[in-house]
Order: structure tokens, then sequence, then C-alpha cells
């Protein structure tokens, strides 16, 4: 295979990238540089601008202004040859139903030249690198919503690409379907394939991500490891009250002083400390009784709360 063309490892890069749709801006002027080798994520709510920047990456859809280089090319004038070492799982499966699971692959794999039988070792190999090789001669219909996702996945994989693009790769999955396709990205990013993804799920970003950047409104607003997004964001521990009754500020009032910070939702109130226990500890000292209390770690979610006021997922 040829050697992906990188400026210093990085082997995707944007600077000042925009994307209009007439009037309406969804990717507001980001930079993002993704090193050879990382998982990389945005992550944001729905609307953030997310796919628009996938497609950008993925040559399907022109730059309205700025600059993008992918494996040192431009995709306004080299789409072909990127798109050529891009695997590309989109947000809807878009698998052919009319094929069995093995042709979806081989048919796939022609559209890069692979030769008929390197596609069929190749498409034998995937399937069961996805765990479906039991279901090779199936049709696609039958299959579950994870196991349609895992043939995208490995149909992304036929040419055996350099990066793979992700768009929200378990939307819609259950929580057992999820764990099985987060188990073979990992493995993927083991091998040293360069992930990016796009998801509005915290913990998968926090499962995945090496690095990432959070969105919101066509912009970048934080940029950086899951870790050091939550150090630099948050508290140790998050203390989540629900009060009965009466609206949730009408409580808010009674906990100063004890968190560094209070966020109040319509359904609870987050305390944002460091001892949690310490917290509920005073809370109830305060004669205050909660409905529910839950003492747990600080999540990306909590960073975004911070830096935009709304939660990730509505
Ligand atoms: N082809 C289009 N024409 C007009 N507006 C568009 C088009 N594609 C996207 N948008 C708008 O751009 C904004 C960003 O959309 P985008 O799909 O990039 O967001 P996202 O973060 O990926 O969210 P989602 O998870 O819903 O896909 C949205 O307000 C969307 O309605």
């Amino acid at each position: 295979m040829v050697e992906p063309v990188t400026r210093d490892g990085i082997l995707i890069q944007a600077r000042g990238l925009v994307k209009r749709f007439g009037d309406f801006t969804a990717v507001d002027g980001i930079d993002v540089d993704v090193r050879a080798g990382e998982a990389f994520g945005f992550l944001g709510p729905n609307g953030a601008g997310k796919s628009s920047t996938m497609r950008m990456v993925g040559c399907v859809s022109p730059p309205t202004d700025g600059e993008l280089q992918i494996m040192g090319m431009d995709p306004r004038r080299d789409g072909p040859a990127i798109r050529a070492r891009l695997g590309v799982c989109p947000q809807l499966d878009n698998l052919d139903p009319e094929l069995t699971v093995r042709e979806n692959l081989t048919t796939y794999a022609r559209y890069f030249g692979i030769p008929r039988r390197v596609a069929r070792e190749r498409a034998a190999e995937l399937l069961d690198f996805v765990q479906l090789a039991e279901r090779a001669g199936s049709k696609v219909e039958p299959l579950s919503g994870g196991m349609k996702r895992r043939l995208t996945i490995a149909r992304a994989m036929v040419n055996e690409p350099d990066i793979v693009l992700l768009d929200e790769p378990t939307t819609g999955l259950d929580p057992q379907a999820r764990h099985l396709v987060w188990e073979r990205l990992f493995r993927l990013k083991q091998q040293g394939v360069t992930l990016v993804l796009t998801t509005h799920y915290m913990d998968e970003a926090e499962q995945l991500c090496d690095r990432l950047v959070v969105m919101d409104g066509g912009r970048i607003v934080a940029e950086g490891s899951p870790r050091t997004l939550i150090e630099r964001y948050s508290t140790r521990e998050v203390v989540e009250l629900r009060f009965a009754g009466e609206t949730q500020e009408a409580f808010a009032g009674k906990l100063d002083g004890l968190a560094e910070r209070i966020e109040v939702l319509p359904d609870r109130i987050l305390l944002y400390v460091t001892d949690g226990d310490g917290a509920v500890a005073e809370v109830h000292a305060r004669a205050l009784t909660p409905a529910s209390v839950l003492v747990r770690r600080s999540s990306l979610e909590d960073v975004f709360l911070h830096l935009t006021g709304r939660t990730l997922v509505d």
C-alpha cells in the first residue's frame, strides 16, 4: 500500500473550514488536526455540524471556505484519490438489501478495482472480524440493527483504508449491540487504523476517542483528550439531586456554598464537588430531603453543560 502523505503525521488538517447552506452556516470556521493512528471524535448535539464536517472530509460535500488537507491532498482537486484511501460508515445504513451479506462486500470491492479473488478473501476475513461469517450467505434485510452496522463497518474496511470515517456509529443500537461495535472499533484502533467519528453520546466519546473536539452551533468550543477536558472543565465528582414537589430552582438557593459550581436543570440539580459523599452529608445537615441522590464521577456531558449551558441529548 502507498504510504500516506502526511505533514508531521497529520492525516487531516482543517483551517477555518466553513460549510454554508444558503444563508445558514452549518460549520463555522473550524481548525482540526487528526494524527495518524489516533481515534478522533467530533462530539456535539444534533445540528452541531458534525455530519457536515464529516461529509467534507469524505469528499462528498465541497467546503464553502477555508482549507482542508487530507493525507496531504486537496478534496476539491483530489477527491477520487482521497476517497480511494478512506473507509466510510455513514449515519444511515445504505447496504444493498437485494444482495447477500458477502455480496455487499464483494460488490463494494469492485468500485475500488479490487480483483474478484482478492475481494472474496478479504470479504471472508472481514466477516470473521465483525462476527458475521455465519450470515455470509443470508440477505441483509433480516439482520439486526447491530449486525447491519457491523456489516457497514466491514464494508468500510474493504479497500484497506488509512482513515475510517464513522458518522454516529452506534446511534439507534441497543446497549449490547453498541458494546460489540465499540469492541470491534477498539480492535481496529489497536491495529493502527485512524478512526474519525462523530457522536452525541458522551460515553462513546470517552470509550473510543484519544482526542476530540466538542462542537456546538458549527463551532469548536473545546478540544483535548476526554480526561483533560473533564479535568479542565469539571470537578472530580458530581452529585445529582432531584427534589419532588416544587421546581428545582426553589431548592437551588438552599444549596449555596455547597459546591464549586451548581447547575439547575428542569428535572435535577447538579453539584460539582471534589467529595460527593461529603456534599451529600452537608445536604442532609441542612435538613433538605431530595427524592433521589446520585453521586457519580464527572463525564463529558458535564464538560458540554459547563461550556454551553445545555445538555448533549435533550
Ligand atoms: N443539505 C443541507 N441543506 C440545508 N441545511 C443543512 C443541510 N445539511 C445540514 N444542514 C443543517 O446544518 C446543521 C448542521 O447539520 P449536521 O447534520 O452537520 O449536524 P450534526 O451535528 O451532524 O447533527 P446530526 O446528529 O443531527 O446529524 C443543521 O441545522 C442542519 O439542519
